[in-house]
């Protein structure tokens, strides 16, 4: 069966630390990043009406609303990011966005001004 896969990319840029890193490591202390996040949500059928999985203008509302929490910030005082990783972060966009987006099939978290991104797909 042929999926319709839709996907919205939002921006954010934030502070991190690893306090579990040993003495000495540039990971345990403050440094920051620009972020990119993707959010992909799914579906077999369109929605008759409209004729498409989602509003994208409605993806791109609440996936701006996730990222702009954590702009500017410091993404260690956030629940569940105590381990800040991209891992981590992965995890963090699920969960805000899982509850109004049951179709959320994949997200990314990416810095690309140095060529490293995580994948959780779903
Ligand atoms: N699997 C993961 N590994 C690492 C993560 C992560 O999220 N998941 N994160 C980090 C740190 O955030 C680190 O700051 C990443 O930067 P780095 O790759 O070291 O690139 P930098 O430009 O900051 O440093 P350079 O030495 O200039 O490459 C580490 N690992
Ligand atoms: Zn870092």
């Amino acid at each position: 069966m042929p999926v319709f896969e839709i996907t919205k990319q939002a921006t954010f840029d934030a502070a991190h630390h690893f306090p579990n890193e040993p003495e000495g490591s540039i990971y345990r202390r403050v440094h920051g990043h620009s972020f990119t996040v993707e959010a992909t949500v799914r579906s077999e059928v369109l929605d008759a009406e409209h004729g498409w999985v989602a509003d994208l203008g409605a993806l791109d509302r609440a996936l701006k609303a996730a990222a702009e929490t954590l702009d500017h910030g410091m993404l260690n005082e956030h629940p569940g990011l105590e381990l800040p990783s991209l891992e981590n972060l992965c995890l963090w966009f699920v969960k805000t966005l899982k509850p109004e987006w049951p179709g959320l099939c994949r997200v990314q978290v990416a810095r690309p001004t140095i060529n490293e991104r995580c994948v959780l797909s779903l």
